[in-house]
């Protein structure tokens, strides 16, 4: 499957940032979300930007955050783009593109048809569009659970940007996912970990190499 990019969400440490390259990822991501185990400092986020390679896209994920913490981020992390991972409004994503001049990635959860009708009105503010599998009721996390959602929802689909399949991808489902939805770019987060917050060099190898 040529041409497919693959981000990796959730990056802790230098080991886990030399995997990510070294598996040929296009993105990696660092989530700043203090429920996730997979948050990070703004110190520990800055260090490992900095050991990434030019054309390694450093993705900034967040969860409906206020200007304040939007400022912190941005100041002390060199980033290519902003992932909104939380119930942010069209207005909100479209205030936070022009505030901070980054390319902004809003997340969709997706659960049945009827949620797609969001796709569409968010690709119209936002440069990329995540769908993701929509969280449980009352789950801690709004991603980075593990689950997929029903692919055969997105066959035959257009949307006005550029979009990326997220939710529960391993490197076992990862080239089906793609065959099905025709998915340029993915992203995975616990399907490449050996616990939850600890990523595994091997399974993102292994991820990479499915995928692309
Ligand atoms: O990864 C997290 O901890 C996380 C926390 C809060 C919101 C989103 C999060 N991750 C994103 O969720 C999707 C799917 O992850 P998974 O592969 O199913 O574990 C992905 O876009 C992550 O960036």
């Amino acid at each position: 499957m040529a041409d497919v990019r693959v981000k990796i969400c959730g990056l802790r440490s230098a080991a886990d940032m030399a995997a990510v390259v070294a598996a040929g990822a296009g993105y990696a991501g660092f989530v700043f979300f203090p429920k996730s185990p997979r948050n990070l400092t703004l110190e520990q986020a800055r260090l490992l930007a900095f050991a990434a390679p030019p054309g390694l896209a450093k993705v900034a994920l967040t969860v409906g955050a206020d200007d304040a913490t939007l400022d912190a981020i941005i100041d002390a992390v060199p980033l290519d783009m902003l992932q909104l991972h939380g119930q942010e409004t069209p207005e909100r994503v479209a205030e936070i593109r022009e505030r901070y001049g980054l390319p902004v990635m809003k997340a969709i959860g997706v659960a049945d048809e009827g949620d797609l009708a969001m796709l569409t009105e968010y690709s119209l503010v936002a440069d990329q569009i995540l769908i993701d599998a929509k969280p449980p009721k009352g789950a801690d996390l709004p991603g980075g659970n593990g689950l997929s959602f029903d692919w055969r929802l997105l066959v035959g689909r257009k949307w006005l940007r550029p979009w990326m399949l997220a939710g529960g991808l391993t490197p076992e489902n990862v080239a089906e996912a793609i065959r099905l939805t025709g998915a340029r770019q993915v992203d995975v987060s616990s399907g490449v970990e050996s616990a939850p917050g600890l990523k595994d060099a091997a399974k993102m190898e292994k991820f990479v190499r499915a995928a692309t």
